[in-house]
């Protein structure tokens, strides 16, 4: 029996870095996928370990099962209906485990998302040999949430063979989880985030499970319904940075400036708030969306101006904004910033021709453009081999 899973990326469009310390965020899905293929071998396979294939990097994996049993003892007895999350000890254990295989140095961030992997198998699945194949269509650490979308993914593969979840097993198709389930391959995928992003706020691994666009504080989500059009170029300025590293330096300014910034979370609920509101009221004709993109573009600017204050934006992200800044469009970082991706709001009377020139400037200055869909379904699996 084999099972695929895939998992949407995200974009935050205003709150990132603030969620963490508990403001409110609003967060859509986009639809560029993490997909996991799992499949247990049978017994004429006579094959005792377990793989991980990373596909676009041509990297892999293997570790004997028995060898993963001696060095993670203490995981046999998890239950997969009960997410915990990953002791310092055990998480030495895992770190050992990747370290007998050689990551290329230019890849070598991609030890943490090894460690998650080996983290979500033995705790789903224990000591079961198994094959597991990535494939993703995200660009990972730029902001868009391939981090999440790879633990939700994972997670839902993972939960979808196990005896917590019962589903059905002849369905053709994608097929979407039920609510119950959908609710523990988010709490899986949390705590594969954790491994990941440090002190992650859940956002992520909540609007790659459920889809569509959230408001989310302190671990809470509000579904939002768009009342009107909403079109966003992505640019990644294709620098690199790391989560985890740009979420703890947030907190250590914290710590120098607790009071200045307290003022700056709390000015990022404020303008999370507004702009769901703005989101989700109707407009009737153009004139009526037009007067909501200006108060949208306005949020995102302060947004970005809290996030300069927060220390994680970069001079490539200053690029994108003065530069979209020239066509009279508003930019913010999305993600964790530190380079990146980059959001522009693309109003609904935006020529093809503006949209066209904005991207060949942003593509001369060596940025990726991207115009993905967004609000799109979460998390879907599908047994066997069709698609
Ligand atoms: N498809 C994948 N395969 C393996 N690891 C992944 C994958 N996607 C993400 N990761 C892990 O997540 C890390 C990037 O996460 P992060 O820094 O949070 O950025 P983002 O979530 O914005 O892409 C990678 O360095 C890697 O460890
Ligand atoms: C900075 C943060 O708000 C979002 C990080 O997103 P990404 O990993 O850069 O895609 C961290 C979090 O909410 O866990
Ligand atoms: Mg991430």
């Amino acid at each position: 029996m084999e099972v695929r899973a895939r998992a949407p990326g995200k974009i935050i469009i205003a709150g990132e870095h603030a969620v963490v310390h508990g403001s409110t965020a609003v967060a859509a899905s986009v639809d560029l996928y993490t997909c996991v293929s799992l499949r247990f071998p049978t017994p004429s396979d006579n094959d005792d370990s377990l793989k991980f294939h990373l596909k676009d990097l041509d990297l892999e994996f293997s570790w004997p099962i028995e060898r993963v049993k001696e060095a993670l003892s203490e995981l046999g007895s998890c239950a997969p209906s009960s997410p915990t999350s990953c002791s310092l000890g055990t998480m030495k254990a895992i770190a050992a485990l990747v370290e007998e295989h050689t990551i290329p140095e230019a890849n070598i961030g991609l030890a943490a998302g090894v460690s998650a992997f080996l983290w979500l198998y033995i705790s789903i699945q224990g000591y079961k040999p198994g094959n597991v194949v990535i494939t993703s269509e995200l660009p990972l650490g730029s902001g868009l949430g391939s981090s999440a979308s790879f633990c939700v993914a994972l997670a839902g593969a993972l939960l979808a063979l196990s005896d917590s979840v019962s589903l059905d097993l002849s369905h053709e198709g994608w097929l979407m989880f039920g609510e119950s389930e959908l609710e523990l391959v988010n709490k899986w995928a949390f705590e594969g985030e954790k491994i990941l992003h440090g002190k992650p706020s859940g956002i992520d691994n909540t609007v790659s499970t459920y889809g569509n666009m959230i408001k989310f504080k302190l671990g809470d989500l509000t579904r939002i319904n768009a009342g009107m059009p909403l079109k966003m170029l992505i640019t990644n300025t294709k620098v690199g940075r790391n989560t985890k590293a740009l979420v703890a330096s947030v907190s250590e300014r914290t710590v120098r400036h607790p009071n200045a910034m307290a003022s700056v979370f709390s000015a990022v609920d404020s303008i999370s708030n507004e702009l769901a509101t703005i989101i989700q009221s109707p407009a009737s004709d153009d004139f009526a969306i037009t007067e909501k993109e200006e108060k949208l573009e306005e949020l995102m600017e302060m947004n970005q101006g809290l996030l300069q204050c927060m220390g994680v934006s970069h001079s490539s992200i200053e690029t994108v904004l003065r530069t979209t800044l020239k066509y009279k469009l508003a930019s913010k970082l999305t993600g964790a910033g530190g380079g990146g991706c980059v959001l522009t709001l693309l109003p609904t009377l935006l020529s093809e021709t503006i949209v066209g020139r904005v991207i060949s400037e942003l593509e001369a200055c060596g940025f990726q453009c991207l115009l993905a869909g967004i609000g799109g379904k979460g998390v879907q699996i599908c047994f066997g081999g069709s698609s």
